[in-house]
């Protein structure tokens, strides 16, 4: 690689969460919203897997460590934090990590709830959250596996990254005049 050449990087996040036992019911925050009626999930947060693992993603990306490193269970301020709180805290540290986001795009299993009729407004308020655009789909798994089992839901993020002072400099620094020869 040429040591001047400054490259976006990557990130992927996984997140998993069950659904509350019938003993304790929760209610589901997925996608930063809230869904009426809908069964929720566990977690020492909120539990809203698709939130986490779009701020998985951007951990990732920056190589900066993951959810547990910057959000772990240890943490009580953490405990019923909102995945909307907790992927602005993420874009808060990747910024001060000195990363811009180019963007977040997560995939959610579930069967429920369905998400389509609410993309728009999921998708806002996340995006809202990273400062830059998440976009979130829906699949179901075909009724195959803990998430066909409706056990719980899994959510799947990549995110790109790209290093401010880097981008900056590329952008400011005067280049080679045009037609200059090349060295
Ligand atoms: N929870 C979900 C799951 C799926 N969708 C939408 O349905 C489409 C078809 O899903 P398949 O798993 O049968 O391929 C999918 O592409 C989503 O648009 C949804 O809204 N909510
Ligand atoms: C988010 C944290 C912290 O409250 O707890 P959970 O809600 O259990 O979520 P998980 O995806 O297991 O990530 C670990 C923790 O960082």
């Amino acid at each position: 690689m040429a040591p001047d050449m400054v490259l976006p990087r990557t990130g992927v996040g996984i997140d998993v969460h069950a659904f509350a036992p019938e003993d304790d019911p929760q209610p589901l925050w997925l996608g930063g919203l809230f869904w009426e009626g809908e069964r929720g999930l566990s977690g020492h947060s909120d539990g809203d897997c698709v939130a986490h693992a779009a701020a998985d993603a951007l951990f990732s990306a920056c190589g900066i460590g993951d959810l547990g490193t910057h959000f772990g269970t240890d943490r009580p301020e953490y405990s019923g934090a909102s995945g909307v709180k907790l992927l602005s805290e993420a874009a808060r540290i990747v910024r001060a990590a000195g990363f811009e986001i180019g963007n977040v795009a997560v995939q959610f299993v579930a069967n429920r709830p369905k998400f389509g009729p609410r993309r728009e407004e999921s998708q806002r308020v996340l995006s809202q959250a990273a400062g830059a655009p998440v976009s979130v789909t829906a699949t179901t798994s075909d009724g195959l596996g803990f998430t066909g089992r409706g056990e719980g839901i899994s959510a799947v993020a990549t995110a790109l990254v790209y290093p401010v002072s880097a981008h900056e400099d590329h952008a400011t620094a005067p280049g080679p005049a045009k037609g200059a020869p090349h060295a």
